[in-house]
């Protein structure tokens, strides 16, 4: 079976983008996590799915129903860079900007402002209201999310995913994350980010990503980050966040939503031949 995909990213957090809204491809978790590889298939951090939503669902309609999975096989509630690539995706088919996306941590609103065809456009994803409890992030046992009980005390909440925000004063020496993802309080591993405060309205970030290791940059790890250092007093609620692979803006509007402005860029379309990769 051959699938036509789209490769994106995100501040070089990059996508495979597979379209099921037609018809079905037989994807498994192996398949999927073998086209992700860079050696021996497109290579990707994380791989995308697009479906036709069901139009009876109570939550509403949405434009597409979106799945994120990462190199490892497993799947993720939420994606912040892949729902911007989504977003951009969507406006080369028609005349419009604004979109809902249904994903796993619910239904995102999403703007486009200026597809380019081939260039980046700029994409704002309202990507709902930050899980504060440790049930929903989830941890273990009880815990204060604000300080949890772990050396370093990092803050912790779920954007659809789990995320835990160190601060910390040396980015470069953050090298915790692999313990931390797989660390016993988080029964669905976690997503660790390192945050440098370096201004009331800047920080500087990097994301260990749960399945996939440091990613150039992660969308919900910044709008974790910044969610975080607002509860901590370290930030205001609007800050701009430097990843490796660049800048996102996130506002914690006060509707508890959480914006996410940034780009969405297009690498480069071709069709693979699914039987090609063990099932
Ligand atoms: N590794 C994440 C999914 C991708 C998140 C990141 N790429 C983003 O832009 O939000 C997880 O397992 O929850």
């Amino acid at each position: 079976m051959r699938a036509a995909f789209h490769k994106m990213h995100g501040l070089g957090n990059d996508f495979v983008v597979v379209d099921e809204r037609d018809r079905s491809l037989d994807l498994t978790p192996r398949r999927i996590a073998a086209l992700m590889d860079r050696k021996r298939g497109i290579g990707a951090d994380q791989f995308v799915t697009l479906s036709r939503p069901d139009i009876q669902a109570e939550d509403g309609n949405a434009d597409v129903n979106v799945r994120f999975f990462n190199p490892d096989g497993g799947e993720a509630g939420a994606c912040g860079n892949a729902s911007r690539c989504v977003a951009a995706l969507l406006a080369r088919e028609s005349d419009a900007r604004s979109f809902t996306l249904r994903t796993q941590a619910g239904l995102l609103a999403a703007r486009v402002h200026g597809a380019g065809e081939q260039g980046e456009a700029r994409v704002t994803v309202d990507m709902g209201r930050p899980q504060l409890d440790w049930r929903a992030v989830p941890l273990a046992q009880k815990a204060d999310t604000l300080r949890l009980p772990l050396a370093g005390e990092p803050a912790a909440l779920s954007m659809g995913n789990p995320h835990v925000t160190f601060f910390v004063d040396d980015i470069a020496a953050s090298s915790a994350g692999p313990e931390i993802e797989v660390h016993e309080l988080f029964p669905q591993r976690v997503n660790a980010g390192f945050a440098r405060i370096d201004a009331p309205d800047r920080m500087r970030l990097r994301v260990w990503e749960r399945g996939a290791g440091f990613t150039l940059a992660c969308g919900s790890g910044a709008c974790a980050a910044v969610v975080n250092a607002a509860r901590r007093g370290l930030g205001e609620r609007r800050m701009t966040v430097e990843a490796d692979g660049g800048e996102l803006l996130i506002e914690w509007a006060p509707d508890d939503h959480v914006l996410m402005t940034g780009p969405a860029a297009f690498a480069f379309e071709g069709v693979v031949d699914l039987e090609a990769f063990p099932r």
